[in-house]
């Protein structure tokens, strides 16, 4: 299989601060990587490099071999990003949303296409034409995977994609990511959820301090076995 994302000795530092330590990491197409580690860690810094939102101080990050950097906009064209609140017109209907932003990024579909994006996201077709305003956590994280489809990204970047979800919608949204990865979408998360981390996951890193400390396929790990390295981690 194909490495879908490479970071090569990555470093971010704040002065005399570092953040982000020599990270050394492919990932594959239709994986599914879950980042552990305590606050501080360094799993936003590891995104915002592999982003472009920040500029790495050393070493490089790399989409299909196209190097990430603040200005690069053919690495950006294969990415997307799903923050921990997804920021959306709450006076604007979940298909006019994803109009909206699919029209923002160059794309223009029929509203048949921009439904069938909001149903292959599990988006319910009775809430397509409500207000954001009245759409959950999770359906609004449903609206964003559908942006980020329409936009045709390789990679889904995610931070805390599960954190205030209930277990209905943390199962939902478990089940719509391993489907994407089925269909050879990357996701990368940053995430505090040790079970569902097992759960939805096909790798795990643990990080600590800034270096990632462990990577572990979850074939061969309960989540017992995983809280448990974990904690002698970190
Ligand atoms: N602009 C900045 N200036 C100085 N230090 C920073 C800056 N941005 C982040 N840091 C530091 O870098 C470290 C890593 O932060 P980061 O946000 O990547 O951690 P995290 O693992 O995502 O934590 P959390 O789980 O709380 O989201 C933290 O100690 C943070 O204070």
């Amino acid at each position: 299989m194909s490495v879908v994302l490479e970071a090569v000795n990555l470093t971010k530092t704040y002065q005399q601060y570092t953040a982000l330590r020599e990270l050394s990491l492919s990932i594959h197409a239709g994986e599914i990587f879950c980042l552990l580690g305590q606050n501080g860690a360094g799993k936003t810094t590891t995104i915002n490099l592999f982003l472009g939102f920040l500029e790495a101080s050393g070493g490089k990050a790399l989409i299909k071999g196209v190097e990430v950097t603040p200005n690069s906009s053919a690495a950006k064209q294969m990415i997307a990003y799903i923050p921990e609140v997804v920021q959306l017109y709450g006076n604007l209907s979940g298909l006019e949303n994803l109009d909206f932003f699919s029209r923002l990024a160059g794309f223009t579909y029929s509203s048949v296409a921009l439904a069938a994006f909001l149903n292959k996201a599990g988006l319910q077709t009775e809430a397509h034409n409500k207000r954001l305003a009245a759409y959950s956590k999770g359906m609004r994280q449903k609206v964003g995977i559908a942006i980020a489809l329409s936009k045709n990204a390789d990679v889904i970047f995610m931070d805390e994609p599960t954190s205030g979800l209930d277990p209905k919608a943390t199962a939902e949204f478990t089940a719509i990511c391993k489907e994407l990865a089925a269909d050879g979408k990357t996701i990368f998360m940053a995430t505090h959820d040790i079970f569902n981390a097992v759960n939805v996951g096909t790798r795990i890193g643990i990080m600590k301090q800034g270096s990632l400390v462990h990577t572990v396929s979850t074939s061969g790990i309960s989540a017992i076995e995983l809280q448990q390295l974990y904690l002698e981690t970190i």
